[in-house]
């Protein structure tokens, strides 16, 4: 039964943290070994399947919601079912929690998987180095989300000053007990960091034992951190204007923590379309040509707490070009080439 058993790592971390980009790390670089991702999203519309580099075709969307919550245990076999098929030849299988999912709720899904094929091969979790402190002050499950993990990657090094970095370093490993903490920038890290973090068969290497996973312990809160986020996705065939956009962007309530997606700037731009991040007060976006034959539409997902949807919603529609006498003039795109990053390895701090 343990032949060609294929490991399931588990990709965890707070919102914007950094996991799908580290996850198209992966992909990037894996040589010739074969992975197969199931991709969670929080809100209606599948951004991070879809920012999940050239790998439409193997990977699994689970839909709307949080994993833990919208998925049940037998669902997740239906999908590794899929994915551990023969001819998917798979060496390895990476989920990609949602940035408010539990992990330790996937684990515990993964470990009772009734899949002979498949083994848990670890949960790697990833901190932004740059919102570490407020993200764990806000977010006491912090602590129990590294003490699970096999490998923390403390992400977006190149954000923060040095001593700062050794800093959240420090305190990471020390929640994080026996795991490996390595540094990165842009979720760049060695592949076998993760794909030879097999557990040996029956045993979780870390803190805590297959039952305290299994079944939890009896003074587990599952006060889920999503449960003071709502989300809100807004899709419209309508281009927006990059001024009313950025004034919009520049504007962004406090509580709106996360937003992703794409925007269609129409005649400011034909022939791209904007990928856009903001985590905290960061903001960047992603030009990129538009895909061929795919129909031209701006999806949004927005991520917050104490937020006013109906009233983003209609700053958002405002943000919509209202016809040809609404044409963005040549130099409405500067507010938005500001955020645009030059080059992968040279960011341009907000
Ligand atoms: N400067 C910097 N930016 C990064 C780094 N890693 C990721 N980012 C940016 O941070 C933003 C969020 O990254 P994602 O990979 O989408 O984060 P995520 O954890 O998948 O986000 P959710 O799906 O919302 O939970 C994007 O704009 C990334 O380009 C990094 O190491 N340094």
């Amino acid at each position: 039964m343990t032949t060609q058993q294929i490991p399931v790592v588990v990709l965890a971390g707070f919102l914007g943290a950094g996991k799908t980009t580290l996850l198209n790390h992966l992909l990037r670089s894996a040589r010739g070994t074969r992975i197969g991702v199931m991709v969670n999203d929080f809100g209606d519309i599948g951004i991070d399947a879809m920012t999940v580099a050239g790998q439409v075709g193997s990977t699994v969307s689970l839909g709307n919601g949080c994993l833990c919550c919208a998925v049940d245990a037998g669902e997740l076999d239906e999908y590794l079912e899929v994915l551990t098929r023969p001819e998917s030849r798979l060496d390895v299988i990476v989920i990609e929690a949602s940035g408010l999912a539990e992990p330790e709720e996937l684990v515990r899904m993964v470990l009772a998987s009734e899949n002979e094929r498949v083994v848990y091969g670890g949960l790697v979790q990833v901190v932004d180095a740059a919102e570490f402190e407020a993200t764990w002050q806000r977010h006491p499950g912090t602590d129990r989300h590294l003490a699970l993990a096999d490998l923390v990657v403390v992400n977006k090094a190149d954000r923060v000053a040095e001593d700062e970095l050794r800093s959240v370093r420090k305190t990471v490993a020390a929640l994080a007990g026996r795991a490996a903490v390595v540094e990165a920038s842009h979720g760049r890290v060695d592949p076998e960091l993760l794909f030879d973090r097999v557990a040996p068969e029956g045993e979780i290497e870390g803190q805590m034992s297959i039952e305290d996973i299994l079944y939890g312990s009896e003074d587990d809160d599952h006060a889920h951190p999503h449960a003071a986020y709502e989300s809100l996705s807004v899709t419209s065939s309508t281009p927006l204007h990059p001024r009313r956009l950025m004034a919009f962007l520049d504007s962004r309530p406090e509580g709106l923590y996360r937003i992703k997606g794409f925007v269609d700037l129409g005649p400011a731009d034909p022939a791209n379309r904007y990928a856009v991040h903001a985590v905290g007060r960061f903001l960047r976006f992603y030009p990129e040509p538009w895909p061929a034959g795919e129909e031209r539409l701006t999806q949004l997902v927005l991520i917050g707490s104490g937020t006013d949807a109906s009233a983003l919603r209609k700053e958002l529609a405002a943000c919509e070009l209202n016809g040809p006498q609404d044409t963005p003039d040549e130099h409405s795109m500067w507010g938005v080439l500001r955020y645009v990053q030059r080059t992968e390895e040279e960011p341009d701090e907000s």
